[in-house]
């Protein structure tokens, strides 16, 4: 099929790759639409990181399609896709311990062309207003002066979110984000979350069934490299082979 839908943010199709003969993602399809969150579940080893990993370039397919906006993401390296507006967080907060959460956010910012003079220092203005922007989304806009040493764990994956949302990416993907959090941090992320999709869409990985009910309109639930699942939380977890090989363990 060579038809693309326009609506979608990103168009998945017959994904596969193999690693010496080992087909960790085999013939997955996925579609997203904007401003959807998506959470991707499954067993460990269900190829999950594998399927962040085909869509930002950082392990290239061996078969199949991945289509973002219109452009094919297989042809691109890691830095144009990128700066094409896909957005990728890893398990590990990477943050600057060493910097506080405003130069955080400011090393970030995307640069453009260099300016001089008054241009420059309005840059400066729309700067500063844009990472107050984010602090205020990432709950942290009373820390933006403190290192970022010495946030909490859950504070410093606010902060890299906020490093990614600073890029304003059309596709944010986040790897675990609610793992070593507190009860409390999890259902501000979720609250982070829903303020996240108001701009963009959304593809998560997760463990945690509380939270992706809380997040999620739709779960697409692996196996095996392969789709096993897709659909409402309610409906995935009411799905026999769902709770054969994932939940009903
Ligand atoms: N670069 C690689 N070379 C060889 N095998 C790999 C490579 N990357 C992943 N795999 C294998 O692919 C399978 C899928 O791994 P992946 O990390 O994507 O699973 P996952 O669903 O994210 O699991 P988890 O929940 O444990 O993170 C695993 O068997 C893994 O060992």
């Amino acid at each position: 099929m060579n038809y693309i839908n326009p609506n979608l943010v990103l168009t998945v199709e017959d994904l596969t790759v193999s690693f010496d003969g080992f087909k960790a993602v085999d013939g997955l399809n996925l579609y997203i639409a904007p401003n959807e969150c998506r959470v991707i579940i499954g067993p460990n080893g269900a190829g999950k990181t594998t399927v962040l990993d085909l869509i930002c370039g950082r392990t290239k397919a061996t078969g199949g399609r991945i289509d973002f906006k219109g452009q094919n993401l297989r042809k691109l390296r890691e830095d144009q896709i990128v700066h094409a507006g896909v957005g990728r967080k890893f398990q590990t907060p990477s943050v600057y311990e060493d910097l506080t959460v405003f130069e955080n956010l400011e090393i970030s910012y995307p640069r453009g062309h260099s300016v001089f003079g008054a241009l420059a220092f309005r840059r400066d203005a729309q700067v500063r207003a844009r990472i107050e922007e984010i602090a205020e989304t990432i709950f942290l806009s009373d820390l933006l002066s403190v290192k970022a040493a010495f946030l909490s764990h859950g504070q410093k994956q606010w902060l890299e979110i906020g490093m990614l949302l600073i890029q304003d990416p059309v596709l944010l993907m986040l790897d675990e984000p609610v793992a070593g959090m507190s009860v409390a941090e999890r259902v501000k992320t979720a609250e982070l979350l829903r303020r996240i999709v108001a701009d963009r869409s959304v593809l998560v990985i997760e463990h945690d069934m509380k939270f992706v009910e809380d997040i999620s309109t739709r779960v697409t639930v692996l196996h095996q490299g392969k789709l096993l699942a897709e659909g409402s939380m309610a409906k995935v977890q009411a799905d026999p082979n769902v709770i054969e090989v994932y939940l009903g363990h």
